[in-house]
């Protein structure tokens, strides 16, 4: 005779048909092999805030799981005659946190998946805005690396000014220091490009194949922010700085590169980038001797 605690079934209608016993060896076991372990946290995580359902009984479930299972309970034989179970150490119950971030984390990751089809409009040539992509690929250029660090260097030699060569001298180590950071992260996360993409960029590096953080994001958003912190610019001109970064990150998106999300952290980072390049700010004072080397030059 099954206890009325063992009665209660909080799970969804699809799992409460494939083991309609919910006996040992079923799903709501943790009887379903590893697969069965994701689907046990959200049931219980639903059970658990249903109204008039025993928690306890959710708990006990949980740390069924082969994912939660840690020592032995005694929920085959628990009846309504036998003392209630202790209550479950510190460390199992907060095991059920983080399938609920899992589940919030698996949901942002299919919204931006599904987002970054959609606005790929310029993936390829037949795309429904495929005419734009020769444009999209202009803009790709204006946020490329070796225009950046190339031009940098070119006004570096040309500068006479001891103000104009530090700024410049900063803006070098700015964007060095990106492509270290974006390198890193890139090697870290490696995650794929869209599938969409089409691998056709000007000139890489081996961890481009990989998309998360997007380096033309960063940079947008580091060398904007650089700019509007370090040249006078009329009102105008410091909008179109602005806009430069939000559509270079967008047509990231457009030309199928990257996706939603790889594009927004780029963008936080980028924007990180240039406080820690502010808070070490190089001057002939703190770093004299670069200043005295370049002078040479
Ligand atoms: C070769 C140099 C100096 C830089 C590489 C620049 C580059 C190709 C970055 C990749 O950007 P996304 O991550 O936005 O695709």
């Amino acid at each position: 005779m099954p206890s009325p605690r063992r009665n209660v079934d909080a799970r969804p209608l699809s799992a409460s048909a494939s083991s309609s016993s919910g006996g040992p060896g079923s799903p709501a076991h943790g009887g379903g092999g590893g697969g069965g372990g994701g689907r046990f946290e959200f049931q219980s995580l639903l059970s658990s805030r249903a109204p008039g359902l025993d928690p306890t009984c959710t708990r006990l479930r949980a740390s069924e799981s082969p994912v939660h299972r840690r020592g032995s309970f005694p929920l085959a034989g628990a009846g309504p005659s036998q003392a209630p179970p202790a209550p479950l150490p510190e460390e199992d119950r907060m095991d059920l946190n983080p399938s609920f971030l899992g589940i919030a984390l698996r949901s942002l990751l299919a919204i931006d998946l599904w987002l970054s089809k959609k606005l790929g409009v310029c993936a390829g040539e037949s795309s429904s805005w495929g005419s734009m992509r020769p444009l999209m690929k202009l803009l790709e250029i204006s946020g490329h690396g070796i225009p950046w660090l190339l031009g940098t260097l070119y006004c570096l030699s040309r500068s006479d000014s001891w103000a104009g060569r530090e700024v410049l001298m900063n803006l070098l180590f700015a964007l060095l220091l990106d492509l270290l950071l974006v390198a890193l992260i890139k090697g870290l996360v490696r995650r794929r490009r869209p599938a969409h993409n089409q691998m056709d960029m000007f000139v890489t590096l081996s961890v481009d194949k990989y998309s998360f953080p997007s380096g033309h994001a960063t940079r947008a958003a580091l060398v904007s922010r650089f700019i509007l912190n370090h040249l006078v610019l009329a009102i105008p001109l410091r909008v179109l700085v602005v806009l430069w970064a939000f559509i270079l990150g967008l047509s990231r998106v457009m030309l199928g590169r990257h996706n939603v999300t790889d594009v927004a952290f780029g963008f936080f980072l980028g924007y990180t980038q240039y406080s820690i390049v502010d808070y070490c700010w190089l001057s002939p004072h703190n770093a004299p001797v670069l200043f005295l080397l370049w002078n040479q030059q």
